[in-house]
Formats: structure tokens, C-alpha cells, sequence
């Protein structure tokens, strides 16, 4: 066992392994790491862990149960390492070897200072899919009049495009160069104030579109879903969100054997599993906006490159009830971290004000990733019966009437009184 400098292996408890066909093999005992988070992470986080174990040990009976393994980034990290260690070696070698672990949020400055932990975290251990499901709750209270019709799941590709971080900030010397040689070697004038700009670098791959919209076509099969939209800007950015939208196509074609619809570029490819039709279509990512609201059954799976991605993430949140139930995870085929969508919220940092829910449904995902199907169903049970008795934190209580406003560890306790009122 790897010797850590600050994380407590736990003494009970064994890792999750991966097998060579990317299968996991879950003891019955495992340990899972988990990073605290910043900001509201020190609220939602241990709600969380209370909440799962208490699902684990009521449906499994005592026959199974997380071990907890602490690793660090952000804040605590540089209390526990030392000023600047944001992200330590270390916590990117528990999480590698663990295979499973599940995060709360972690606070980037805007401008200077330190770059995303959160897109660090994806791009060093290669976690090439931001999977984020939005499905409605019942009872949520929602902006759109009809919420139930949106039922989409976000594949966004954490690993490229502007988030690879390649930006030089105006009137640096490497800025003034980078321009230079456009001018010089590519006869580039239009950079319209070219002593004041600061310049950034989209760097997007076929490799990383194919594997990307792979694992969505995947998806769509396995989950039976009726299509999947390649979202892009590719009429204005067309040889990296015009050929994301291209690579994506020709895959599709080449691997799942999808075919023109009317001379296309929409396809269609026959579910192997089911017979069913699933159709490859795209979007450009401004109307797609705009038609996720008016139009959201049109909708099912979504691939879309990284900046995209996030903006829809927030945006599909917000259709559903808001960010405090969005959940989701990165993944590679052999890592797979799971977090909420929503950031630090630091006005709301250590209130136990904001909703759990968002990193609760991750840790839904996380168990059913991990086949503990029984206990993933149960947090979603428990998550409709909550919101049912209007006992709900203030995101929610402001928007329904007549609810009981709770706070985030109080959530935690309704989610717990509903699933010890299931055994009663
Ligand atoms: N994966 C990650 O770790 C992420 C980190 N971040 C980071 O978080 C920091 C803050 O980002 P910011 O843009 O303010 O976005 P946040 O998602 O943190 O907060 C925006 C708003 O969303 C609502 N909200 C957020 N969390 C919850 C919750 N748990 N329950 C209910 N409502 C919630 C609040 O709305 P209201 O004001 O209406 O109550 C809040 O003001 C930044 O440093 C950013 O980089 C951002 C996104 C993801
Ligand atoms: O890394 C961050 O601070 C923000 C990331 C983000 O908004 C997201 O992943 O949705
Ligand atoms: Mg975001």
C-alpha cells in the first residue's frame, strides 16, 4: 500500500480495483476518497457522507460499508500541506488508485491568482467526460411551466478546449510575441487592438471528440435514449467546434454504423440492444439554448465541447429547480470523481444553509457506478419523498408555497427520517 504523508489510509476497508476490461470489482467493505471542498463544501460534504451512510448501512443491512478516506485540495489543503499547495501529488495518487471518490466544490479566483484545482484535477488524471444528468424532481419548483419535459444528460469534454489554460495576458511579452508571429508568418491583421489584447488558445483534438462523443453514443445505446445532439459553435469556430460537430458524425458512422438521414448531416443508427432508432443530430449552441427551453423533448443525450458544457450545465440546472439538485462526474475508463455542478457559493460558506442535494445525487451516481443499485435507488426514493413534504432548504422553500424551510444538515435529517420511515 502506497505510504501517504497525509492521508489516513483507513485501517478497515479495501481499494475498489479496475479490471483490464475496465470493470470494477467493489469489495463489500470499500474505501472511497472524498475531498471536503471550499466554501459550502464544509456544509453539503458531511451531509453527504451522513446521508450515504446511513442508505448504505439501512439497505445493505451492515453487510456492506464505505470506509472514508480523507484526500486534500484547495483551502485545506494548503492549511494541511503549507501555503501554495493547492493540489498535492499525493491526493492525485489516492484518487488514481482508488478509483472511486466523490468531491464538493473548489473555489477559483477570477483573473489572477491560481488556475481551476477543478480543471487541474480532470486534466491530470485524463477525466475526459463531465457527465451531468438533469432530470426533474417533482414537486421542485421550477421557472419553465413544464419542467418535467426536460430529461437530458450533459458529455462534456473536460480535457481541451479553452480550459486547457493556454492564455497570455495583454501586453505580456509572450502576448506581443504570440502576435508578432501571427502577423509575420500568418499575415494576420485583424486582431482588432492588437497592443492591448490578451490572447487564449482553444486546443481541440480529434482523438478527444471522438472519445467524447463515443461514450455518448454508448450511453444512448445502453440507456435506451433516442438521440444525441452534438452541441458546437462550428459556423464561427470551424475547425475546432466545426469539426468537433464532423469528427463526431464520421464516428458515428465509422463505429456505430449510423447512416444519412434525407442526404443529412442528421443520422440515424439502430440501437443493437433494443431495435430502437437513435438519432445523431447537432446544434449550434446559441439556438440550443433557446430550443432547450421551448423545446426540450427534442433532447436526450448531449456531447459538446467544454466551454458549452458548462454554460448549458448551469442553464439545464436552472430549467429543473436550480444547481442545489445537479449532480455529476468525470470519468475516465478507469477514474471516475464525482461532484456537483454548483461551485463554492461563498456568501453561504459554513451557514449549513445550501442545499445537499447536489453532491448527494453525485454520491447517487457514484453507488450506482459502483452497482450498489439498491442504495442508489433508495437516495433517489428518499430525495422525492423529501421534496414531497416540502421540508426543503431556502433555494426551494423561497420558490413553494406553503414549504417548511430546513437547513443543509437539516435536509440531510429529512432525506434520513424518510428512509427510517421505509423500514418503520
Ligand atoms: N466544480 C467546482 O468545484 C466548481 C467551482 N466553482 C467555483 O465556485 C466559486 C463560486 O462560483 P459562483 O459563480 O458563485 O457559482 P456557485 O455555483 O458557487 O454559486 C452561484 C449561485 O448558485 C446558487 N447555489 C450554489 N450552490 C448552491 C447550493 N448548494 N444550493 C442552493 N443554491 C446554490 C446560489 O444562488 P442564490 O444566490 O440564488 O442563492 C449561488 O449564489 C468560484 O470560485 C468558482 O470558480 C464553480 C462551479 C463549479
Ligand atoms: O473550476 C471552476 O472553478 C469552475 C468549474 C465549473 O464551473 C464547472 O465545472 O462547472
Ligand atoms: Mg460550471
Amino acid at each position: 500500500m502506497t505510504q501517504y504523508q497525509h492521508i489516513q489510509v483507513p485501517e478497515a476497508g479495501q481499494k475498489i480495483t479496475v479490471g483490464a476490461d475496465g470493470a470494477l470489482n467493489v469489495p463489500s467493505q470499500p474505501i472511497i476518497a472524498f475531498i471536503e471542498g471550499d466554501g459550502t463544501g464544509v456544509d453539503v460534504t458531511p451531509v453527504m457522507r451522513r446521508v450515504v451512510d446511513a442508505v448504505v448501512a439501512q439497505v445493505y443491512r451492515g453487510e456492506r460499508q464505505i470506509h472514508w478516506m480523507e484526500v486534500y485540495a484547495g483551502e485545506k489543503a494548503t492549511r494541511v500541506y503549507g501555503p501554495d499547495v493547492w493540489l498535492p501529488d499525493e491526493t492525485l495518487d489516492a484518487v488514481r488508485e482508488y478509483a472511486v471518490s466523490i468531491k464538493g466544490p473548489l473555489t477559483t479566483p477570477v483573473g489572477g491568482g491560481i488556475r481551476s484545482l477543478n480543471v487541474a484535477l480532470r486534466q491530470q488524471l485524463d477525466l475526459y467526460v463531465c457527465l451531468r444528468p438533469v432530470r426533474y424532481f417533482k414537486g421542485v419548483p421550477s421557472p419553465v411551466r413544464e419542467p418535467s419535459k426536460t430529461d437530458m444528460v450533459i458529455f462534456r469534454e473536460n480535457s481541451e478546449d479553452i480550459y486547457a489554460g493556454i492564455e497570455f495576458e495583454a501586453g505580456s511579452s509572450q502576448a506581443r510575441r504570440l502576435m508578432q508571429f501571427l502577423h509575420e508568418e500568418f499575415g494576420i491583421h485583424k486582431i482588432r487592438f492588437p497592443e492591448t489584447s490578451a490572447i487564449g488558445i482553444k486546443p481541440v483534438s480529434r482523438e478527444g471528440t471522438e472519445r467524447l462523443v463515443r461514450q455518448a453514443i454508448q450511453y444512448a445505446i445502453d440507456h435506451d435514449k433516442p438521440s444525441v445532439t452534438l452541441v458546437h459553435k462550428g459556423n464561427i469556430m470551424k475547425f475546432t467546434e466545426g469539426a468537433f460537430r464532423d469528427w463526431g458524425y464520421a464516428l458515428a458512422a465509422r463505429e456505430f454504423g449510423a447512416t444519412l438521414i434525407d442526404g443529412g448531416p442528421w443520422m440515424r443508427l439502430k440501437n443493437p440492444k433494443t431495435g430502437r432508432e437513435i438519432t445523431i443530430k447537432d446544434s449550434i449552441a446559441d439556438a440550443f439554448l433557446q430550443q432547450i427551453l421551448l423545446r426540450p423533448v427534442e433532447y436526450s443525450v448531449i456531447a459538446t465541447l467544454n466551454l458549452n458544457g458548462d454554460y448549458i450545465s448551469d442553464a439545464l440546472a436552472a430549467q429543473v429547480g436550480g444547481i442545489g439538485i445537479a449532480p455529476g462526474a468525470n470519468l475516465s475508463g478507469s477514474v471516475a470523481v464525482f461532484e456537483a455542478t454548483h461551485g463554492t457559493a461563498p456568501k453561504y460558506a459554513g451557514k449549513d444553509y445550501v442545499n445537499p442535494g447536489s453532491i448527494i445525487l453525485s454520491a447517487e451516481m457514484m453507488l450506482r457506478h459502483m452497482g450498489w443499485i439498491e442504495a442508489a435507488d433508495a437516495i433517489i426514493r428518499i430525495m422525492e419523498k423529501a421534496i414531497r413534504s416540502k421540508h426543503v432548504t431556502y433555494d426551494f422553500a423561497r420558490l413553494m408555497e406553503g414549504a417548511t424551510q430546513v437547513s443543509c444538515s437539516g435536509f440531510g435529517q429529512v432525506l434520513i427520517d424518510q428512509l427510517h420511515a421505509e423500514e418503520a
